[in-house]
């Protein structure tokens, strides 16, 4: 007996976004977030979230029938660290980022910017970000304060990895508010960098404080 002949595995492409495609990607990452978040935030007919399955099913099917991506490392181990960012330039170390990416449909959509020695970035936890009732999660706190950290990293050409990250939560975190976080550099012992952050309202009020080690790796250790 013989098998039947399997299907071939499929293509798997190797490149970061398009640039063409990247407005088209953003914006389909931007509609599905808002959606995820009206989802928690508003009640909803049973009829449409059947509606919502039903559709939303069919689409991923023809989604996952496409190639599959794989992010390259490529871009980490070279493009990232080749140019210092400029004053006020939106910082992107990818698009598909869980915390800073436009194009992730279910991130943060966090915006990080240089300011000075700083990275500063506007960040707004949406609905589906809620932990306990009114607060954002505070897992998500620590993402943000994670992101923030590593592209302070930008700014010394420094590839290092998290390998440890504190977080202090003196205030509840509201969600659905504009917030601003902040990251610095404190100092740096050989393949040591301490970097320190913050996390406060629009208006300047303490939610949270984050101190962080991250071990810096040479170029060609990172896979
Ligand atoms: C722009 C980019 C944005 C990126 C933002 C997001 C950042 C991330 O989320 S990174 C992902 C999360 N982190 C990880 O995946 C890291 C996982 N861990 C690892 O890969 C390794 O353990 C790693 C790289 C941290 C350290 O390994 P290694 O290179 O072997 O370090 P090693 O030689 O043991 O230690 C070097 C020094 O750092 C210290 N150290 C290493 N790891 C830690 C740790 N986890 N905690 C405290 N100290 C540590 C060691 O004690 C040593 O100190 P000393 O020189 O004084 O003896």
């Amino acid at each position: 007996m013989t098998n039947p002949p399997s299907e071939p595995p499929p293509p798997t492409v190797d490149e970061p976004i398009a640039a063409d495609t990247l407005p088209v990607r953003i914006a389909a990452a931007e509609a599905m977030r808002r959606l995820n978040h009206a989802m928690v935030a508003h009640e909803t007919d049973p009829e449409l979230l059947q509606r919502i399955a039903r559709e939303a099913n069919a689409t991923a099917a023809i989604v996952e029938a496409g190639a599959r991506r794989q992010r390259p490392i490529r871009q980490m181990k070279t493009q990232l660290w080749q140019t210092t960012p400029e004053e006020g330039q939106r910082l992107a170390h990818f698009e598909e980022c869980m915390v800073s990416g436009r194009a992730n449909p279910m991130g943060i959509a966090m915006q990080p910017r240089r300011q000075g020695d700083r990275i500063v970035a506007d960040v707004n936890f949406g609905a589906a970000f809620e932990g306990a009732p009114k607060r954002a999660h505070g897992g998500a706190v620590a993402a943000v304060m994670d992101d923030i950290m590593g592209y302070v990293l930008l700014l010394t050409a420094t590839p290092a990895f998290t390998g440890r990250l504190s977080i202090s939560y003196r205030a509840p975190t509201p969600v659905q508010t504009d917030l601003v976080a902040s990251a610095w550099m404190d100092r740096r012992d050989g393949r040591k960098v301490f970097l320190v952050g913050d996390l406060r309202t629009a208006e300047g009020d303490l939610i949270a404080e984050a101190d962080a080690l991250f071990v810096a790796i040479p170029r060609e250790r990172l896979t």
